[in-house]
């Protein structure tokens, strides 16, 4: 029987599939509890000691809509975005780019909001139920929580067979014809794919596919798509830690010291702790593990609507400063309540 949704919960939906809810309250394990449905949520830097999360019992439905209550009307008042901290933070990583300590790495702008009316269930209420290649993604506890719809597939794990995706080089979907030539989006999208390959080829068979586009109405992203035949099984987070994160989200190269500036650029610029990070469900001897972007995240009445941008040495100011706010409005068109 389908219920309304408790205080704790956590939800995902990977393609054309149903919803998985996951309802608290949940025991929060440090391994991957053997043979049980179980959701990985942890931070971008992978700190949280516990991150696997059995709920106290779990439904599959079609729609969340089903379990959310009659929406009240929601009322947000943004923050004007500032360019000034981005600003700052893009010259540091240049010069980091320019004395080669970096190849890449990826700021995010963070738009607060302020809920003025309703409440974060009445956004979640709003959210258009994507398909593919979308996966719908949500963890509410204490108050504080995200939701969200991401296109990126961190991997997908069956067996030894592994699934994953370089996912980087973004334009609108009208001036798709020129950013399948642009250079700098190539290079960008051509950093994800190598060091997806390299960190995977010493672990299996790598198969990688033709780079091509992935549509998504309004904007376009770069996909390579890629498949390993895994030599021998290998634990869960023994893969996200290889794999994650990706310089579609971190650092290239990635060290403890280009993930610290990562840190402190984050920091600077308020980004939430589980935005680009891995949100994972394992279930029925599968594991899939998504990367947490495009959505809004909250604690109590404040949201944050963060996104990011790959910076390489052809990056330039303006043009990454209006990628960030055409993936925020993307994730203002899925949830309607946010625009
Ligand atoms: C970091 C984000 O997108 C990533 C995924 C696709 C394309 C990206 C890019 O072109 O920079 C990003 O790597 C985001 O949506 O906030």
């Amino acid at each position: 029987m389908m219920s309304a949704l408790p205080a704790e919960f956590a939800f995902i939906k990977v393609g054309c599939g149903k919803f998985l809810i996951g309802h608290g309250p949940f025991e929060f394990c440090a391994q991957q509890p053997a043979g049980q449905t179980a959701f990985y949520i942890n931070d971008f830097f992978l700190q949280n000691k516990q991150p696997w999360i059995v709920p106290a019992r779990t439904e599959w439905v079609d729609s969340l809509t089903e379990l959310l209550p009659a929406g009240e009307s929601v009322k947000i008042a943004w923050s004007k975005m500032e360019a000034d901290a981005f600003a700052e933070v893009f010259a540091q990583i240049n010069d980091a780019i320019s004395v080669g300590l970096i190849e890449k790495s990826v700021p995010v702008a963070v738009q607060q909001g302020q809920l003025v009316e309703g409440t974060v269930l009445d956004i979640l209420a709003t959210m258009t139920e994507l398909d593919e290649p979308f996966i719908s993604y949500g963890y509410v506890a204490g108050g504080k929580g995200f939701f969200g719809a991401t296109p990126e597939l961190l991997f997908n794990l069956k067996g030894k067979v592994l699934q994953t995706m370089a996912l980087a080089g973004t334009a609108k979907a009208d001036e798709r014809e020129v950013f399948a030539v642009d250079p700098k989006e190539i290079r960008e999208h051509a950093f994800v794919a190598q060091t997806l390959v390299a960190k995977l080829s010493d672990i299996g068979e790598v198969e990688q596919g033709k780079r091509g586009m992935m549509d998504l109405g309004e904007i376009v992203h770069f996909l390579t798509p890629i498949e390993v035949e895994l030599f021998d099984y290998r634990a869960v987070e023994d893969l996200i830690r290889r794999l994650h994160p990706t310089p579609a989200l971190g650092p290239l190269p990635r060290t403890r010291e280009t993930m610290k500036m990562l840190e402190n650029w984050r920091s600077k610029l308020e980004c939430p702790v589980h935005f680009g990070a891995p949100f994972g469900l394992a279930h029925d001897g599968e594991f899939t593990c998504a990367v947490a972007i495009r959505g809004v995240h909250f604690s109590g009445e404040n949201l944050s609507l963060p996104s990011g941008c790959g910076v390489i040495e052809a990056s330039r100011l303006m043009n990454e400063w209006r990628e960030l706010r055409l993936k925020r409005e993307a994730v203002k068109k899925v949830f309607s309540a946010l625009s």
